[in-house]
């Protein structure tokens, strides 16, 4: 049986309630996903993690290879026994990782070669190699190695792109050992609707259990973002789950939950938390805003996360003010308790048949009135 077999539950639009089955257990969709970069969601304990309803972490390849590296992770029982998380996991491939974050040396038909953030050092990254990477650190849940283009690119870069990035796509589903792992393509071709359509038409050739839209949430608005969301969820199969890549913040996920996106991660939740800011239905609010000195409110009224069922928003306004680490545990345990209610209440609309009138009066608190 198709340890990764996904079935459709509930429509509402274009929206759906999807199940998903994993090695390591089924999970509901729409879902966000935490970011564990380096093994770890910053801050926050699996078992805290899970009470709040986290299904799937997120961790990387490019992070876990500069340190403690694959072979390490694999002696050590993979990332399920090391990290303490016996949930899914998903690994991004490094590509993206390499943009950001490393210094990128040279990018050709092989792979890429970058210097390492933490040392210099110099390392190569292939397809090849990320699928081997990924193989050794045991996710449930692995990414082919893709370029995602810088934001803005010209026409001519984003076809040449997109088109050497779906020959490693082959070149990463040949390199694929595991059959109790996922390999997902990732459609590209920028913000270009006849690229976004002709690389989303051509990732499809290869029969994956899942597809990403990538190349997004890399600096383009809105305005540019959203109607790609849409061309691609027109273009993609029904019957397979759709992660969007990168995208975190509640109003991109309840829009994007309405197009037919079943999977979302971003560092933003917990990175905004750190910051010392918690989201609520309103938007957000930053505790270092000398008003929330004498708040005995909890940071969001009704949520059932620790941090508001315990502390008022005076507490932990203190706490980020005195730089005091639970200041940011706290506001990231809530951050993301808000993101998997969200998706909670989404997945209950949706089975109701009502998700628009969930969209909308997400809407009208969010952007009805000022905080
Ligand atoms: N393999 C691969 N991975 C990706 C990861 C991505 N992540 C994004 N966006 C997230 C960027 C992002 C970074 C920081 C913050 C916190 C500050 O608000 C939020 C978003 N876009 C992305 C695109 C790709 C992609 O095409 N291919």
């Amino acid at each position: 049986m198709d340890p990764f077999r996904f079935t459709i539950q509930a429509r509402s639009g274009r929206a759906r309630v999807g199940l998903l089955t994993t090695p390591h257990g089924r999970v509901e969709t729409p879902l966000f996903m935490p970011v564990g970069t380096q093994g770890s969601v910053k801050g926050l304990l699996p078992k805290d993690l899970k009470a709040i309803g986290s299904q799937v972490l997120l961790a990387n390849t490019y992070h876990l290879l500069l340190r403690p590296g694959p072979e390490r992770v694999q002696a050590l029982g993979g990332l399920h026994r090391f990290a303490g998380w016996d949930g899914p996991w998903l690994t991004d491939s490094g590509g993206f990782q390499v943009m950001s974050l490393g210094h990128l040396r040279r990018i050709d038909e092989e792979g890429v070669v970058f210097q390492s953030h933490l040392d210099g050092s110099l390392i190569r990254l292939t397809p090849e190699r990320s699928i081997a990477i990924q193989e050794a650190l045991g996710a449930d849940f692995i990414m082919a190695f893709d370029e995602c283009p810088p934001y803005p690119s010209s026409p001519e870069y984003l076809k040449a792109s997109l088109e050497r990035t779906l020959r490693w796509l082959e070149r990463s589903l040949k390199a694929k050992t595991r059959p109790d792992q996922a390999l997902f393509g990732i459609a590209q071709g920028g913000t270009d609707a006849g690229l976004r359509a002709l690389s989303t038409r051509e990732t499809l050739r290869f029969d994956l259990p899942g597809y990403a839209i990538g190349g997004l949430a890399v600096g383009e608005t809105k305005e540019e973002m959203f109607p790609m969301v849409a061309l691609s969820t027109e273009i993609l199969p029904e019957a397979k789950p759709r992660y969007l890549m990168g995208v975190g913040h509640p109003e991109d996920l309840v829009a994007a939950m309405g197009l037919g996106v079943d999977l979302f991660d971003s560092v933003y939740p917990t990175r905004t938390g750190r910051f010392g800011s918690a989201l609520v239905p309103e938007g957000r609010i930053n505790l270092k805003n000398a008003q929330y000195l004498e708040d005995k409110r909890p940071l969001e009224e009704g949520c059932d996360c620790y941090a508001c069922q315990t502390f008022s928003r005076a507490y932990i306004a203190h706490l980020v003010r005195a730089e005091e680490m639970l200041g940011g545990i706290l506001l990231s345990l809530h951050n993301l308790r808000f993101l998997h209610r969200l998706t909670e209440r989404a997945r209950e609309a949706i089975r109701q048949g009502s998700y628009g009138a969930f969209a909308r009066e997400f809407a009208e608190r969010r952007f009805g009135k000022e905080i």
